[in-house]
């Protein structure tokens, strides 16, 4: 059986939950026969691992940051997600590029138009059907009060760049991926994070449900 491929991001501030749940839906995929590929960002190949440890523990300035962020997501998206997607595969990855709006352009405050440029830019696609600017087929976005997170974040490990900025940051943060999900409500999955796991992962399966992708 010949399946669509299906390209499905998590997001949400540091502490979110996000990782608990990656691999129970990739997991709930496989059950049902779909491969899946899963991955993370900044990162995903040998060459955007190698820039994500630059991005999360250098110092430098916002449009640095966003540079590296979005040349690390060509080489993922030329050399993983795309190749993946042409076989059919369920791609899920950790992050995408409502992160860059999120932190580069709410927490640090980096031009939003800039970023759309660089979006266009880097998720350019040639595909069967022409040329298209790729974008996930679903977004869920795990919302939960930044100081929840650093509860739940505090003594858990060592932070990075991003982990050790304050609230305020992360409020910055918050309101970005809430501007994103404005300009594409389509795409996007609201996940209440501040329930227990077992609760969040039920919003996440009936999102996949919803979308006839899950029994
Ligand atoms: N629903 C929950 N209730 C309480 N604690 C949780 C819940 N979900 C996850 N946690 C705990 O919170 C911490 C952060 O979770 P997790 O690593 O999944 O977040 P994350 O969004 O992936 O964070 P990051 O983006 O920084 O990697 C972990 O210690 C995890 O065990
Ligand atoms: C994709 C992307 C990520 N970031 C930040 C967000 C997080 O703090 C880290 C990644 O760490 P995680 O534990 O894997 O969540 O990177 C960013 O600032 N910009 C981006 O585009």
């Amino acid at each position: 059986m010949t399946h669509h491929g299906l390209f499905i991001t998590f997001e949400g501030i540091d502490g979110a939950g996000k990782s608990t749940h990656i691999d129970a839906l990739a997991r709930a995929f496989e059950a049902q026969g779909r491969v899946v590929t899963l991955t993370r960002e900044p990162g995903g190949t040998p060459l955007a691992e190698k820039l994500r440890t630059l991005i999360l523990n250098d110092p430098m300035d916002a449009l640095t940051e966003a540079l590296l962020v979005f040349a690390a997501r060509r080489d993922h998206l030329q050399q993983r997600i795309e190749p993946a997607l042409a076989r059919g595969e369920v791609v899920i990855s950790d992050r995408f590029t409502d992160a860059t709006f999120a932190y580069q352009g709410g927490g640090r405050g980096y031009d939003w138009e800039t970023l759309l440029n660089l979006e266009r830019m880097i998720q350019t696609t040639q595909g069967p059907e022409g040329i298209f600017v790729r974008q996930p087929d679903v977004t869920l976005w795990f919302e939960l009060d930044p100081e929840i997170a650093a509860q739940r974040l505090a003594g858990a490990r060592v932070p990075d760049k991003f982990e050790s900025q304050n609230a305020a940051f992360f409020k910055r943060v918050s309101d970005g991926y809430a501007q994103r999900l404005q300009a594409d409500p389509q795409r996007f999955a609201r996940i209440n994070a501040d329930q227990a796991r077992d609760a969040v992962w039920q919003e996440v399966r009936q999102v996949m449900q919803h979308q006839g992708w899950l029994a």
